[in-house]
């Protein structure tokens, strides 16, 4: 295929930018706990400065991928896919996702809602950035939002991305995993004052699992 003919498929959500897919359990979230599958595309502009995923950033590091082939294969291992990144609403999920769906699969992803949301989602977890905040239909589709707490001040913007869900929406502090010591106890803290939140931690990286 040329460069032009795979770009055009890029931009029609037919190829993505592959960076790793693995079997594993959800360890963060409402999910926590439960296997799935998880596909990681590459590509994220948001520029957290504790992003545990850096390495996702540049999207021309990670091969463009068919779906069809992502999507094949996923089906093998289990009935909920786990769509992450990097920052998956870079590209169009339109495509990846209903073929997803075709084949009877849920559809998770895991956004900072920086750009448009597009694609057919089962549950939107929605994890909002400072430096690039979300759009607003994210806000009102999200099912979970996971706001992560690097100090106290993020416990302020916590409070103002909550008032922006849905009423439905389930709401998590997760504390920023090299900073874990400091604010665990803070979470706590906070979270017993204000039992509308509940405290997610990122159990995979306590089970030494991907
Ligand atoms: C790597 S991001 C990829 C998806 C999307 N870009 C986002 O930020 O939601 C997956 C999840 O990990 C969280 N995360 C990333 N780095 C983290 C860290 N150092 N400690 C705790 N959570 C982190 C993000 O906030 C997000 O909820
Ligand atoms: N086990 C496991 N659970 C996760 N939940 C969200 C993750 C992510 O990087 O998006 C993640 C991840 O990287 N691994
Ligand atoms: S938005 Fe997500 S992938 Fe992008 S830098 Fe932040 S945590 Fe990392
Ligand atoms: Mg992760």
């Amino acid at each position: 295929m040329t460069k032009e003919a795979i770009l055009a498929k890029v931009n029609a959500g037919e190829m993505l930018p592959l960076m790793e897919e693995f079997y594993t359990i959800q360890g963060e979230g409402f999910y926590k706990g439960t296997a799935a599958y998880f596909i990681r595309i590459g590509g994220c502009d948001v520029g957290c400065h504790w992003c545990d995923v850096k390495e996702s950033w540049n999207a021309e590091t990670h091969p463009p991928t068919a779906v069809a082939t992502i999507v094949e294969n996923a089906a093998k291992y289990s009935d909920t896919i786990v769509i992450t990144g990097g920052e998956p609403l870079t590209w169009d999920m339109t495509f990846i996702t209903s073929e997803l769906k075709k084949r009877g699969l849920k559809t998770h992803i895991e956004t900072s809602g920086a750009y448009e949301l597009t694609g057919e989602w089962d549950w939107i977890c929605l994890s909002p950035k400072k430096m690039k905040l979300p759009t607003a239909k994210v806000y009102e589709k999200a099912n979970e939002l996971k706001c992560i707490v690097y100090n106290k001040n993020d416990f302020e913007f916590a409070e103002a991305q909550a008032e922006k869900v849905g009423k439905d929406c389930i709401l998590y502090l997760q504390p920023e995993w090299s900073k874990r010591d400091k604010m665990i106890p803070e979470i706590v803290e906070y979270v017993m004052k204000n039992p509308k939140w509940k405290v997610s931690l990122q159990t995979h990286k306590y089970l030494n699992i991907p």
